[in-house]
Order: structure tokens, then sequence, then C-alpha cells
């Protein structure tokens, strides 16, 4: 249930509490005076047992709750500043229960209406004070002191208990915000910032142990393309559908990013080069078989760049190069490719070859053009471009 909702339930047992034992120290107050009025005693049990009831059946029965709590806490003060004269402007429970009761109203939540509570407070102690025109007494007598306690000690109790509380949903709303930082709402794959913390790790356990980890990088082809003919929404989903493809085709203890853009990134640990460019192939070929409900035409195709970690890296940055270079090299060689950033400087077949024979199989036959049932889709996408 949402805090507006529950604001009246919140501060119903408080209020209850609070007017009961402040009205407790009114009445050891009222006792101690020669003869009060039946309609004093009368306004004190109404306004300390009754009053809080009424209160809430008030704001239970509004629909804006936060509303009504706040015309309640103007009745409160009222009540508060009548309280005052009648025990004879006595200092110590006057200050204390109206202290008492302002910083409960904090503790709630409710902060605003401060000027009008003062002005109701102002209001109740001047109208109290023609009604019952007291004999001023500014000493509390040890009855009066005694009284106050309960209120003191229940007060010191909410408040500690309700500082813990909300200690409590302070850690706990950190936390979630700290899952939320850490994953790409769109795509679900780790936020760019996270994903780079965990390279980094993984690139100190290289350097530290020789853990063989490798890293991709992955571009969808013609991204931009896709956002300009069926606008950003459809671009949003197809990205979701990446990361979603991305995170199915990898082991559990694979981390993959978004980059930015339409860029993704993946660390696969525990991974030499065949064993990278297998995930990036199966990653690619997932992406190839991604299909949006409301436009089944549209074909995906995505570029990876592959660079295993080496001690030559001095940071992510070293490492995200070498694999950018990687995926420039595939971009170029027509796109819907898969490059190590080893083959970039030597012989290919010699390096990788299972992998390169399952990219030999693959580029031997027709890859899927970007087909669309509307005609001016070839003008966008040229099929060189395409392959
Ligand atoms: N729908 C959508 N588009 C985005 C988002 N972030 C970036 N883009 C767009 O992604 C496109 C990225 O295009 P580029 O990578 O520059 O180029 P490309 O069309 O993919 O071409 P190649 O990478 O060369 O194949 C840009 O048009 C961005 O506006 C996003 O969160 N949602």
């Amino acid at each position: 249930m949402p805090v507006s909702k529950r604001i009246h339930r919140r501060t119903y047992p408080l209020r209850t509490s609070n007017m009961a034992l402040g009205g407790l120290v009114v009445s050891v107050s009222l006792a101690q005076q020669p003869s009060p009025s039946m309609a004093l005693w009368a306004f004190v049990i109404v306004s300390a047992l009754a009053w809080p009831h009424i209160a809430f059946f008030h704001a239970n029965r509004k629909r804006d709750h936060f509303q009504a709590e706040y015309v309640n806490r103007v009745i409160d003060a009222l009540i508060l500043g009548c309280w005052i004269p009648i025990m004879q402007w006595s200092i110590l429970p006057s200050l204390s229960i109206v202290a008492i009761c302002a910083a409960d109203r904090h503790y709630i939540g409710l902060k605003k209406r401060w000027l009008q509570s003062l002005l109701a407070l102002l209001i109740g102690m001047i109208g109290a004070h023609w009604w019952v025109q007291p004999t001023l007494n500014w000493a509390a007598s040890f009855w009066v002191q005694l009284s106050l306690l309960p209120l003191i000690l229940m007060h010191s109790v909410y408040a500690s208990w309700s500082s813990k509380r909300m200690i409590r949903t302070l850690a706990k709303q950190n936390l979630q915000l700290q899952v939320l930082g850490r994953i790409d709402p769109l795509t679900t794959v780790y936020s760019r910032d996270y994903w780079w913390q965990k390279a980094r790790t993984a690139l100190r356990n290289h350097r530290a142990a020789h853990e063989a980890t490798s890293l991709l990088i992955i571009d969808i082809d013609h991204f931009k393309q896709i956002n300009d003919f069926y606008g950003h929404i459809v671009g949003d989903s197809v990205l979701q559908a990446v990361g979603l493809n991305i995170r199915q085709c990898l082991r559990s203890h694979d981390a993959a990013g978004r980059y930015g853009g339409d860029e993704f990134t993946v660390l696969c640990k525990n991974a030499g080069v065949e064993v990278a460019y297998a995930v990036a192939l199966r990653i690619r070929d997932q992406v190839a078989r991604i299909r949006i409900r409301e436009h089944p035409e549209l074909r995906v195709s995505a570029s990876i760049g592959v660079a295993a970690a080496e001690a030559r890296f001095t940071s992510v940055k070293d490492w995200i190069e070498a694999a950018d270079g990687a995926l420039y090299k595939a971009k170029q060689a027509g796109r819907d490719q898969v490059i190590h950033s080893r083959d970039m400087h030597t012989s290919a077949s010699a390096t990788l070859p299972q992998a390169h024979a399952a990219v030999e199989q693959r580029t031997s036959t027709p890859a899927i053009p970007f087909i669309s049932k509307k005609d001016d889709v070839n003008d966008l996408f040229s099929q060189t471009e395409m392959r």
C-alpha cells in the first residue's frame, strides 16, 4: 500500500497514545485546581480519548488521506493550544506536550502546514484562555511532573523505533538503487560501469594468475537504419531482444554489458580464444534468429570483435581497443562477422582453425538479407552492404 494510503493508519496509534498521555497530564493539572467545571473535564476527556478515533475515521473516509491528515494535524494543534491555559500556563508540561507532538509529526512524515498548525495553536491558547480565565501558575506541581513521564518515555521509545525503521528503509533502498545501477533497464544486461568493474577484475586476475579471459564487442549492424525506418520503439525492442539473446548464449559466470547505444560487451571468463570465438558465433547466429512480432520481415545481424586478455594490456581500455579493432575489421569485411583481434595480425587459419571452419560454413551459405515487404527498404539497405 502506498505511503499516502497508509498515513492515517500510521498516525492513528501515535495520536491515540500522545493524546491519551497528554490528556493524563492535563487531567492531573485540572484535578489540582479548585472546582474545575464539568465542561472543562468533558473537553479534556473528549479531546484526549475520543478525538484520535474521530480523526482516524475522518481520514479513512477521505480519498486523499494525506490531505485529511493535514487537517487533523491542524485540529491537534488547536487542542494542544487549548490545553495550555487549562494547565494554568504551566511551562514544563505545556512545552513538553507541544514539543513532543511536533517532533512526532516529523517522524510520521507530515512536515507541511506547520504555519497553519502554529496559528491553530495560538488560536487554541487565546480561545481557551478567554474561556477558562485561568489563574497563572507557571511552575508544575510534583504530580504534574510525574504524570509527564509516561509521555516522555513513550516519545523516546517511538523516536528510537522510528529512527531504526528509517535506517532500515534507507539501507534497503540503497541496496535496491545499487542493484538497479548495475543493470541497464532496457536490455537487462549489466550497465557499462558495472561491467567495466568486472572487466577490470578479470584483467587483474589474468595478470596475476594468467586466468584465460576473453572479451567480445558486439555491434548491431545498420541499427541506425532500423531506427530510421521502423522508429525508435522498434529499435528499442531490437536492443531488448539482442540483450536477452546474448544473455541466453552465455554461461552463468560470463558477464554481458551494454557499452552504449547498440554496442554490447561480453566478458567470457575462463575462456581462451576458441571458446570465446565459439560463444561469439553462437551469439551472432542467435541474433540472426531474432524476430519482432509486429515486423516479421525485420532481420537483425551483429558484428563481433573478440580479444583475449593479454599481459600487454595495462587497462580495460587497451583490451576494449583490441576488441574494437577486430569489430572494425568485421564491419569492414561486410558485417555479420566474428573477427578475433589476432586475426588482424596473423594467419587466421593458423590461430583459430575450428572457429574459422564454423565461420566458413556459415559464410558459404547466403546471409539472410534485411528484407522488408516494403519496397523502399531496398533503397535503405544496399545488398552489397548487407552481404
Ligand atoms: N532505439 C534506440 N536507438 C538507440 C539507442 N541508443 C542509441 N541508439 C541509436 O543507435 C544508432 C547507432 O548507430 P551506429 O552504431 O552509429 O551505426 P549503425 O547504423 O549501427 O551502423 P553500423 O554500426 O556501421 O552497422 C544511432 O542512430 C543511435 O541514435 C537506444 O537506446 N534506443
